[in-house]
């Protein structure tokens, strides 16, 4: 299917299942839903904003910041991008107004950490003061970590366009950027678009989403972050929904099996809609653009080591003053400064609030910490499998990159219905209170274990296809030979360890480090030792996190613990 063609899951669908909710006599979703959905920020567009991001910074002031986002791919392809961010004034935080303004602070300040970490033929421990600076301030006015997150790369980094009559051949690339100054005069400003708007605001439609920045200026990277937009807004109708029936059975209401029942229904459609979205990156991501190309910036500065960061980054506020020994000050690469270490998870996906929301509902539990461990990857045995058990549950974990208000909304959510333990809950009293009176499950019981059955087998489902997805776009580039163009794009200008490795060896080193950094994100490593490939089982490298927890079987513990929740009453 073209990326412009009618979506099967788009606007259409989304109205529809609404509508079909609505008609329903008990469906309409009652004030205080509506109130909680905005109090915890959930939109129309569920854990999207209910309107487009900001695409600029309305202050002038902000304007040197816009000017350098606008051209961060030809910066970082030119190799100059960190001392063009080294020249960058130290910018005030003050001057942000509205939530929008913040957000999109937090937008390009996450860009330019990122570019900074990994542009360059090493990676930078060190964050300069025109990044870290205001990116500490902004990320602790919103409450979230100050590093690249899902909202930063996905949720706020999006705009709508019009139907794309004139786009007709396929992907769109991300439009050139605004500046303060070429659109100061515009009213549109604030509400932060330049091009012609969509005449609804609908972020269901891929052919209609643009990214606002790219690290790569590729077609690939913006379809990457898009599916997971398109995909948040098709998934947006089913969260009144499912809040409806986690209140029904935490009111014991008279219809609570029927309403659930019919929610689960309403669950399995949404997450085939979502999964086919999902099933569309192969339409504009090409793999090894993404493994080689893309990946890289997405990595986070946790159990980073193997790549030259052991101690994380370093957030650099400045020269320390005369005197040695004052708190937060530290020697770093010979001089004393201001500043701290931190370490924190890169980018991911993993971070999306809606398929967590599922997961509440539902009542899967998820206990892998997956690749989360920065420290225990060289631990073996017993001592590895201790280490392990202390870890966060990698689903616990990313909720701290989420934004505050959709963390606490998830916190709210699990404790709906009877308490920790969703749907699952109340369907397993079910089904033992029938078994305690010594009788069969009635018709309307029966219905409902089906149904919350086959929502678990839906989301199992789709975590599925998210496994073929890693395994298209990590397992299998990881063991390709590295493209020569990618090597040379990866560098940067003037990389490399030095001139007087030659031909083979450096190309080696290169294609290593390329190879390091792709499977980083997240803290993986490639190991070489050994192993089988547990996709199709040929023999080859593992990729493990470095917690020790190998990547596919992380996600297929995911999957399978998806259906054993499933496993109710059997
Ligand atoms: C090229 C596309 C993708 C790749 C290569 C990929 C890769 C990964 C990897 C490596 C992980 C392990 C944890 C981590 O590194 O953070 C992960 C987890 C996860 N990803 Fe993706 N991902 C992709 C697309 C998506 C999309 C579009 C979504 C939807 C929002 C998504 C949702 C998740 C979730 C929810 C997890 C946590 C594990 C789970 O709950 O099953 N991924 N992904």
């Amino acid at each position: 299917m073209s990326s412009c063609e009618p979506l099967p899951t788009s606007a259409a669908s989304k109205q529809k299942a609404s509508s079909e909710s609505e008609s329903d006599s008990d469906s309409s979703f009652p004030d205080h839903i509506q109130s909680l959905l905005n109090k915890y920020d959930v939109t129309t567009n569920g854990f999207l904003p209910e309107g487009p991001p900001l695409e600029v910074l309305p202050d002038e002031y902000y304007a040197p910041w816009e000017e350098l986002i606008g051209r961060l791919p030809e910066s970082l392809d030119a190799g100059t991008f960190r001392e063009e961010a080294d020249r960058l004034p130290i910018l005030e935080t003050d001057r942000l107004k509205t939530e929008g303004e913040w957000r999109r602070a937090y937008v390009v300040l996450c860009f330019f950490a990122h570019g900074y970490i990994w542009g360059g033929s090493r990676p930078s421990e060190i964050l300069p003061p025109p990044i870290s600076i205001p990116l500490l301030a902004v990320s602790s006015h919103l409450d979230l970590p100050p590093i690249a997150t899902y909202a930063s790369l996905n949720l706020w980094n999006f705009r709508c366009v019009p139907p794309p009559s004139s786009y007709l051949s396929g992907l769109l690339p991300p439009s050139p950027p605004l500046t303060p100054a070429s659109s100061s005069s515009s009213p549109s400003l604030t509400s932060g678009s330049q091009q012609p708007t969509c005449a609804k605001f609908d972020p269901t439609d891929l052919s209609r989403l643009q990214t606002l920045h790219t690290f790569t200026g590729t077609p690939s990277e913006s379809w990457f972050y898009l599916v997971s937009v398109a995909m948040e807004a098709q998934g947006a109708y089913i969260i009144p929904t499912m809040l409806r029936a986690l209140q029904a059975i935490g009111q014991r209401s008279e219809n609570w099996k029927e309403t659930t029942t019919k929610a689960l229904r309403e669950l399995v459609k949404c997450v085939d809609a979502v999964g086919e979205l999902l099933e569309r990156m192969y339409e504009g991501c090409e793999p090894m653009v993404f493994y080689h190309r893309i990946r890289p910036f997405l990595a986070g500065s946790k159990g980073m080591s193997a790549v030259g960061l052991p101690k994380g980054v370093f957030y650099d506020l400045g020269p320390a003053a005369e005197g040695l020994g004052e708190e937060g000050e530290e020697r770093v690469q010979g001089e004393r400064r201001k500043g701290k270490w931190m370490a924190y998870r890169g980018g991911s996906n993993g971070q999306s609030s809606l398929i967590q929301f599922w997961d509440l509902v539902l009542g899967v539990e998820h206990v892998s910490a997956g690749n989360s461990s920065p420290h225990s990857g060289s631990g073996s045995g017993s001592g590895k499998k201790k280490e392990q058990q202390k870890l966060k549950p990698f689903h616990e974990e990313v909720r701290e990159y989420m934004p505050l208000k959709h963390r606490q909304f998830l916190s709210l959510v699990s404790k709906m219905g009877r308490g920790k333990g969703g749907i699952r809950k109340a369907v397993m009293e079910m089904v033992e209170a029938a078994e305690q009176e010594g009788r069969e499950l009635d018709g309307k019981e029966s219905e409902l274990q089906k149904a919350f059955q086959d929502a678990t087998r839906a989301l199992a489902g789709f975590r599925n296809k998210h496994l073929q997805i890693v395994a298209r776009y990590i397992v299998i580039p990881s063991r390709q030979a590295v493209p020569e163009g990618m090597v040379r794009k990866m560098m940067g200008r003037g990389g490399g360890r030095g001139s007087d490795m030659e031909g083979k060896e450096r190309k080696e080193e290169q294609r290593e480090r390329v190879v390091n950094l792709a499977t980083a994100s997240s803290g993986l490593q490639l190991r070489k030792e050994g192993g089988k490939e547990d996709v199709k089982e040929r023999a080859g490298p593992e990729l493990t996190g470095t917690g020790g927890t190998a990547l596919l079987p992380f996600l297929k513990q995911t999957r399978d613990e998806t259906l054993k929740a499933g496993e109710v009453g059997r």
